[in-house]
């Protein structure tokens, strides 16, 4: 049945719709075991069966340690050989990454290491950058900060506004998370538990897309 993806979402989930349009259509050889959510009202949810979901809000424990506790057994339960946080607005604690140590990764809308963490498209405009775009990268403690697998890059156009980017630097998280996926599907690209990556040369090269004028 190909790679077991585990996809944590917190939002409208079109990483995830990506991902099984690509499963549905043969693309790639690989099954989605979990949906996991800290909204349950994510509209990622709803593009699966309800026998693949999960969703807890963190307010629904005593302590956000309680909920990534939870989070990281019921992850463990589905035995995923990749865990993608496509859209997962929450900082994964140690305990978690530990737990599924060198199997996760992240789709982020910047070109990595410029601008983790949030609010990326506007800081990307704010800062005069004329190229933007999309990483994906392995999952470390460290936010956004773990080893970059490909970039999908595009030219920022001329009175673009943040909200007009986002739309399509989100196309290129797409195609590249894709891309991606064909490698770890293929084998072409393993990841190691060390953090470390290869995928058949010497030093690995990470994937570089160009998605857009
Ligand atoms: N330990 C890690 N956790 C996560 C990583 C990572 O690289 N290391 N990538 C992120 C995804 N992400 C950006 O791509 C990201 C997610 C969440 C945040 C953040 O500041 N979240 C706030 C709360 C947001 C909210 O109000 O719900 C927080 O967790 O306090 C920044 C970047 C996935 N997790
Ligand atoms: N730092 C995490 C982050 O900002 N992730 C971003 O959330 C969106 C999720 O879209 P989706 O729910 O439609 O896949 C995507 O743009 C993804 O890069």
């Amino acid at each position: 049945m190909g790679l077991r993806i585990a996809v944590l979402c917190s939002g409208r989930g079109t990483n995830l719709q990506a991902v099984l349009d690509a499963i549905a259509q043969k693309t790639l050889n690989a099954e989605i075991v979990g949906v996991f959510s800290d909204k349950p009202a994510a509209q990622a949810l709803k593009r699966v069966p309800e026998t693949l979901r999960w969703s807890q809000p963190v307010r629904a424990f005593e302590t956000r340690e309680a909920y990534e506790h939870a989070l990281t057994e019921a992850v463990a339960a589905v035995r995923p050989d990749l865990v993608l946080c496509a859209g997962y607005m929450r900082i994964l604690s140690s305990h978690f990454i530990t737990a599924q140590r060198g199997r996760i990764i992240n789709v982020h809308p910047s070109l990595l290491p410029k601008f983790p963490g949030l609010d990326t498209h506007q800081r990307a405009l704010d800062a005069g950058e004329t190229e933007h775009g999309a990483t994906v990268h392995q999952v470390i403690p460290e936010l956004d900060a773990g080893p970059v697998l490909g970039h999908s890059r595009l030219k920022i156009r001329p009175n673009e506004n943040a909200t007009e980017l986002a739309a399509r630097v989100l196309d290129c998280e797409h195609v590249l998370l894709i891309r991606v996926l064909e490698q770890l599907c293929s084998g072409t690209l393993k990841l190691n538990e060390n953090g470390a990556i290869s995928d058949g040369h010497q030093e690995f090269r990470p994937l570089q897309i160009e998605c857009g004028g």
